[in-house]
């Protein structure tokens, strides 16, 4: 349909995780281009250098608490989400996370580390930061024109949003997601 990256959830309680020889496939039956991401959540390290040694991966997506030490560890292109809890102090992430390829800025749950379907006010999204913003949380084909004309962010990330159930992707979804995001594109 379009899209830039596709994502892999290598983090065992999500609905949407998968294993080595199901990312695999995925990776297989992908046209060229399309940028595959990992996903991880607070994993040991042996568990990402396994991913990454039998995946090809193009970028590592860090939804935890991992430091910048950590993240940078790989020796691959990483991306470190966010969750906007109240008083987040941007800049200063931004700065830690220098080398990150872009900021994804996700909803904060109490109980769950991401992919909840949650938004966040998009007015937080800063107009101006270091890196790109990748604006994830609670998108759907229904929000994504408001969130996009408010946040402005480089990119998105969608889940729960074109989903029929947790987990389970919908066409129907996807394509109507992403003809809202291009009619936002032709028309402003
Ligand atoms: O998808 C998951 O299950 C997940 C689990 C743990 C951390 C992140 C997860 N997904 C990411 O969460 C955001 C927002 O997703 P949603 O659209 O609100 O469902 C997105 O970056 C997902 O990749």
């Amino acid at each position: 349909m379009g899209a830039d990256a596709l994502g892999l959830v290598f983090y065992p309680p999500s609905p949407r995780a998968v294993t080595v020889a199901q990312a695999q496939a995925v990776v297989a039956a992908l046209p060229p281009f399309v940028t595959v991401v990992a996903l991880f959540v607070d994993e040991q390290e042996e568990a990402v250098r396994d991913v990454l040694a039998n995946v090809r991966v193009d970028l590592l997506q860090f939804h935890g608490d991992e430091s910048p030490e950590y993240c940078r560890g790989f020796g691959r292109p990483y991306m470190k989400a966010i969750r906007m809890a109240e008083g987040v102090d941007l800049a200063q992430v931004a700065w830690r996370y220098h080398d990150s390829a872009g900021l994804l800025l996700d909803a904060w749950h109490p109980d769950a580390k991401g992919g909840t379907g949650a938004a966040f006010d998009w007015e937080r999204v800063p107009a101006q930061c270091s890196l790109p913003i990748v604006l994830a949380g609670g998108l759907t084909p229904d929000n994504v024109r408001q969130a996009l004309a408010v946040a402005r962010p480089y990119a998105l990330d969608v889940s729960s949003g074109v989903e029929s159930a947790k987990g389970i992707k919908d066409f129907d979804k996807m394509a109507a997601f992403l003809n809202e995001v291009y009619e936002f594109e032709r028309t402003g």
